[in-house]
Formats: structure tokens, C-alpha cells, sequence
């Protein structure tokens, strides 16, 4: 049944990606500087859950470092580094940097500075999940320095911008922006195929069972390539020689369950204690979640942090908003989401 089951995994990034030309030109576009020793522009990706923005940049990157020999790449998770003094090491980290950092009282400034002094290959930086920085300053530190491309990748633009201050955002106003809508479902149904020619015996999916996963996944290739997964790996412990369609009918719930814990698993601790608020007291508006936060924690983030939050979370469907956007509720999502239908 699984002939590869890497193929199947969330974070694989694949030799041909699908029905994302233009937005991979753009991005290689504007990366292209940095191939002739010249400083880049910072790229701005954005997009729902799913679109390719992780793997469209990394997929540019790998190429570019293919084709140049001067030219490395970091990738750096915001959400997990979500200080900037985290994100700084981690890049630090890549380079090999960091032996005599403490992390307790090494300043700030001094990894900007080893940052600045670094004489390795100029190097394209991704900051993924860039709107997760508690301190988005960090973007114009990297900004500053011209050996460095920056990618920053985001679900909105207004949840990036709305947290920087007004240097960066005329700065990033002037980035180019690189926007990825969600998947139509022949898109998905082409992106599903590939990952079957990759990673699965022959015949063992129809072409019919590829639609209804697609139609399912409602735009998200993450979803569609987790219920593919999901379906598969069910099979395959069941020594099925096919994925049948009682199979594909659980599959879609139990692979969105299983991204939703894994979002649940990467809240950060405010994050968390709002996702606590709702459980205990939705559906509540902003402010109201606001309120009981508040009383929660010690060193309470602003509201607008709050707001970003909640944004987060919707787009990631940890929380669902229901109203319009002055009179908004969140709640905890609803289990009986769509599933891949007989
Ligand atoms: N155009 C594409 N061609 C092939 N595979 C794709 C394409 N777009 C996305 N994928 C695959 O779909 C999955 C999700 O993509 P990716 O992680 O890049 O989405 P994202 O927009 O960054 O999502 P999130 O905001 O949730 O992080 C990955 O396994 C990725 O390899």
C-alpha cells in the first residue's frame, strides 16, 4: 500500500510543486538579487491554512540553492520561537553560532551584532508563522542587514502590520507581496495525485475517491493530504489492497482531529490560557474573552495581541468566529465538520 510514506508527511517539500507557477516565479523574482551578491527585498507571503506557503518558499529556496553555489537558507518557526531573542538564536543556531551564547545573559544586541559580522554565504532567511512574534522587531533587524533575504511568512497581512510599528510597516507596505489563495478542487485533486504517483501502489485510490478527499478538504492542502494519510496508513494496517470508501468516510474527521491537536499542542501559553477562556465561557466577543484573560494571568499582552490571537486561532480552526467583525463570538469548533461523502 504506503511505497513512501515520506511523501505523505505534512512538512515534505516536493521536487514539482502544483499550479503555483506564478506565484513561484514571483517569489524567485524577487529573490534573484541575492544570486549576483546584492541585496534583496523582503517577500511577503500570505494565505489561509494550507495554500502552500511553507512549501512554496522552501521549494524556491532549495531551487536557488541548486542553481548558486553562494546562497544558503534557514528556516525559522515563529510561532515556536516566538521572542525575538529566540528567533535571532535560532538563526544563529543554523549558522553554527552560537557555542558561547548563554541564553540566560547574552544581550540581545550582541546576536545582532554576530548576525551583522557573519561572512558566511548570504543566506535567505524564511520566518514562518511571522505574525506569532510577540516582538516583530525582529523583522527589521534582519531587514537591516544585506546579506540576508528575508521571507516572512503569514496568514494575514493585517495581523503582521497590525502589531508593527509604523517604521517597519512602511517598510514592509514597500516589500513584495506574494499572496496564495486557497485550492480549487482540481488543484488539490492534481496535488493529491502526485503525492499517490509518489508515495502509493498503483490503484490502490480512484480517481473518484481523489475528488471527494479534495472536495472535503475545502481548499486546504494540508487537510487533503492528511485524510490521504490517514486513509492510507488505515489501509495499509489493515492489509487492505485498496482504500475503500469506509476508509476515506472516517478519514477526513480523524486527520482534521489530528491537525486540530496539533495546533492545540503548539499554542503558546497565552495563546492558551484565551483558548481556555472560550472553553470555560463561550461564545464571547473580543472583550469579553479580554476581561477574564486579564484576571488570569500576570503579565497580560495587549488586546490587540488578544485580537491576533483569536485570529490565529480561527484560521488554524482551534476557534471558530461566528458575526460580523463588530460583533464577533468565538467558540470551540465544531467536530461534524464536512466529511468525504459516499
Ligand atoms: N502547490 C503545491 N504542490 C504540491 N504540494 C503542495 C502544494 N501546496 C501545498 N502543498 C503541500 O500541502 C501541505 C501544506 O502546505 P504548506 O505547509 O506549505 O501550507 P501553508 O500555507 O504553509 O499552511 P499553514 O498556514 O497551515 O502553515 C504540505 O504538505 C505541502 O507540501
Amino acid at each position: 500500500m504506503i511505497r513512501d510514506a515520506r511523501v505523505l508527511r505534512a512538512g515534505f517539500v516536493p521536487r514539482e510543486v502544483e499550479h503555483r507557477d506564478a506565484e513561484v516565479n514571483h517569489l524567485s523574482s524577487v529573490l534573484e538579487p541575492i544570486t549576483n551578491g546584492e541585496p534583496a527585498d523582503t517577500a511577503i507571503v500570505t494565505g489561509p491554512s494550507g495554500t502552500g506557503k511553507t512549501c512554496i518558499s522552501q521549494f524556491v529556496t532549495e531551487r536557488l540553492r541548486e542553481e548558486v553555489l553562494d546562497v544558503e537558507a534557514t528556516y525559522v518557526n515563529c510561532w515556536r520561537n516566538y521572542t525575538r531573542y529566540r528567533t535571532l538564536y535560532q538563526i544563529l543556531d543554523d549558522f553554527g553560532e552560537t557555542i558561547d551564547i548563554h541564553r540566560q545573559s547574552t544581550p540581545h544586541d550582541e546576536l545582532i551584532d554576530r548576525l551583522q559580522q557573519y561572512d558566511g554565504p548570504r543566506t535567505v532567511i524564511i520566518l514562518d508563522e511571522v505574525d506569532q512574534l510577540e516582538d516583530p522587531g525582529v523583522i527589521y533587524d534582519l531587514h537591516s542587514l544585506p546579506q540576508f533575504a528575508v521571507i516572512c511568512i503569514a496568514n494575514k497581512e493585517e495581523d503582521l502590520f497590525s502589531r508593527v510599528d509604523d517604521r517597519l510597516v512602511s517598510r514592509l507596505r514597500s516589500s513584495e507581496h506574494v499572496r496564495m489563495d486557497k485550492y480549487h478542487d482540481e488543484q488539490l485533486h492534481d496535488i493529491l495525485a502526485a503525492r499517490v504517483k509518489g508515495g502509493l501502489d498503483q490503484d490502490v485510490i480512484t480517481t473518484n475517491q481523489l475528488d471527494r478527499i479534495a472536495d472535503a478538504a475545502a481548499g486546504d492542502a494540508r487537510l487533503a493530504i492528511g485524510i490521504l494519510r490517514t486513509a492510507a496508513s488505515k489501509a495499509d494496517r489493515e492489509s487492505r489492497e485498496r482504500i475503500t470508501d469506509d476508509i476515506l468516510l472516517n478519514a477526513a474527521e480523524d486527520a482534521r482531529a489530528q491537525i486540530k491537536q496539533k495546533n492545540l499542542d503548539s499554542l503558546i501559553p497565552h495563546q492558551r490560557v484565551v483558548y481556555d477562556v472560550v472553553r470555560e465561557h463561550g461564545p464571547l466577543g473580543p472583550s469579553e474573552i479580554y476581561d477574564h484573560y486579564k484576571r488570569k494571568v500576570d503579565d497580560p499582552r495587549t488586546k490587540r495581541t488578544i485580537r491576533t490571537y483569536l485570529s490565529k486561532m480561527t484560521q488554524y480552526n482551534v476557534l471558530e468566529a461566528e458575526g460580523t467583525s463588530r460583533d464577533r463570538e468565538y467558540s470551540l469548533v465544531d467536530s461534524t465538520a464536512p466529511s468525504v461523502t459516499q
